[in-house]
């Protein structure tokens, strides 16, 4: 009997013993730095010449591994070897599917500090981001395990004297998973089992940045049971491998989580019919963010502050979910943006290996430099509070940031920027501050702090965003806790970690028989 779910708790760093086990994690990461990696594809290991090289974002010339770069070629024979597993994968039972998630989240769990240790080096998170990440993944297999149980037998219908129907869940055929780097772990772990544990086989394309935690995990469903075929590792250029995997005739659906123009493009592509493909592909979109923070006047403004400074500069702002703009009524606005720019100013930035770092470098040079611009596009939209800095000499390293005075319509309020960077608009009133939030083409994530009922009533209905929040900032959901995704151009709203997730990765069967 499976125990019911529970989210995995987060390490508590103040107690020493965790402390050391995550040093010692640290310590033989490191010592794994600068390996090799091959694709796997049918359960064969393949180099190639052409390599993506992981670096450590926190110090560039630290090469986190060289991983094994698919051609279209590759991305060919991987799309047979998943063709071909299905065949048996989608005739395994969802018992036997769901037990090798929840030995691979055993496996992680004995794990765990390692592979927080890996997503500190390769994606520079510091501690407490890595840990939440690692637990997010082992959350997405228990859960997604024992939804795929609740699911096997699919839904009960009505039958008339004389008859027998029912309703069941089949597979769908290869899926191609698109991840992206900034959650590397959970996010392409969590959208790989459920594609896997609903009897599909899958072809896993991993963000560039961020290929080698993905391999670690490859690893660990093969030692969990999974049988050669079913998934393929095929990092590789989006452009290339990316456009050929979606364009694919044998491609039954896509899932994806990235940037909006991405999703779009893919969202585009997959809807046309390639000669001899007979199905209509389906699309399951995660894209960007435009997240907001309002704030009442009648709020516990220390908790407003506090919230705003967590949510906009966690892992360096670089989440779908981060409050990038502070909609504040006028109220309290000064209040509210002088405590936030104090708490800014405490903020400790730095390496993330280091246990006191709370913020760490951007991801690479493209990402540093996009956010100095929209850095400089802020100071001719609003008044630079604190930050505005940037320094690449070693590694991506930029100041949180805060812009007061803020335009709803300025650009630094309108276009996700992926960074450290949060811009405050003053509000007439409450109805005010709604019409702001809900000014953008995102709908992902948005948090109310306010003590008035009727005001969060009415956010409950008209703040459209996928993922609402009263009392509390606007990152974090939890697995199974509060199902995550976004409305408008945040994409198809399939909402991961939640229990109609796994629905998506299906196609609905009625069978009726007469006696
Ligand atoms: N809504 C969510 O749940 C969610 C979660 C995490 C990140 N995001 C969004 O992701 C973005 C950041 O991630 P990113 O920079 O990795 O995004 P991205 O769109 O640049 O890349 C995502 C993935 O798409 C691949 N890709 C690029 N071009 C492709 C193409 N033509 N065809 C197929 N695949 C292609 C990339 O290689 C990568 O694996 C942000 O916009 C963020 O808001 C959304
Ligand atoms: N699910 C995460 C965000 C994922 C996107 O980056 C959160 O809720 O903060």
């Amino acid at each position: 009997m499976v125990q019911p779910y529970k989210h995995e708790p987060f390490t508590d760093f103040t107690v020493e013993a965790n402390r050391q086990a995550f040093l010692a994690a640290l310590e033989k990461v490191e010592a794994e730095l600068g390996r090799d990696y091959p694709l796997i594809i049918g359960g064969e290991r393949i180099m190639t010449e052409d390599k993506i090289t992981s670096i450590n974002p926190a110090d560039k010339a630290e090469v986190i591994g060289r991983v094994a770069k698919a051609n279209q070629e590759l991305a060919e024979r991987a799309m047979k070897a998943a063709d071909e597993a299905f065949r048996t994968w989608s005739r395994t039972s969802p018992e036997a599917r769901a037990d090798i998630l929840f030995r691979a989240a055993a496996i992680v769990r004995r794990r765990k500090h390692e592979f927080s240790a890996w997503l500190v080096k390769e994606a520079g998170k510091p501690w407490r981001e890595a840990d939440a990440d690692t637990a997010e993944a082992i959350d997405f297999m228990e859960y997604y395990g024992r939804q795929m149980l609740k699911l096997k037998d699919g839904i009960p219908v009505e039958s008339r004297p004389g008859e027998t129907n029912r309703f069941f869940y089949i597979p769908l055929g290869v899926g191609v998973v698109i991840s992206p780097w900034n959650f590397p772990f959970a996010i392409m772990a969590g959208t790989t089992v459920a594609s896997l544990v609903t009897g599909n086989t899958v072809l896993l394309k991993p963000a560039s940045a961020t290929p080698v935690v993905a391999y670690k995990f490859a690893e660990v469903l093969e030692e969990a049971g999974l049988p050669a075929g079913v998934l393929n590792y095929i990092p590789g250029s989006g452009a290339e491998v990316g456009d050929y995997l979606v364009d694919h005739p044998r491609t039954r659906f896509i899932s994806f989580t990235g940037s909006r123009d991405v999703g779009i493009r893919i969202y585009e592509r997959a809807a046309k019919v390639q000669p001899g493909q007979i199905w209509l592909k389906r699309v399951i979109a995660e894209m960007g963010g435009k997240d907001a923070i309002v704030v009442d006047k009648e709020a516990d403004l220390e908790l407003a502050a506090q919230s705003i400074v967590a949510s906009a500069f966690g892992f360096s702002g670089q989440k779908c979910s981060a409050c990038s703009r502070a909609i504040i009524v006028e109220d309290v606005y000064d209040q509210v943006l002088s405590r936030v720019v104090e708490l800014t100013k405490q903020l400790n930035v730095g390496d993330p290996a280091e246990q006191a770092t709370f913020m760490g470098p951007v991801i690479d040079q493209n990402a540093y430099n996009k956010i100095m611009e929209y850095i400089e596009i802020g100071k001719q939209e609003g008044r630079l509070m604190t930050g505005g800095e940037g320094d690449d000499a070693k590694g991506f390293f930029i100041q949180p940031t805060v812009f007061a005075d803020v335009d709803p319509n300025a650009r630094i309020m309108q276009e996700e920027i992926f960074g450290p960077v949060v811009a405050f608009a003053k509000a007439r009133d409450f109805d005010h501050a709604l019409e702001i939030a809900n000014n953008t083409e995102y709908g992902l994530t948005g948090a109310v702090i306010s003590r008035n009922r009727a005001n969060l009533e009415k956010a409950r209905q008209e703040f459209h965003v996928g993922n609402l929040y009263f009392n509390r900032g606007c990152t974090g959901a939890i697995v199974g806790y509060q199902p995550f995704g976004g409305f408008n151009m945040s994409g198809t709203d399939s909402k991961a970690g939640g229990p109609d997730y796994l629905i998506l990765h299906m196609q609905a069967k009625t069978v009726s028989e007469m006696f």
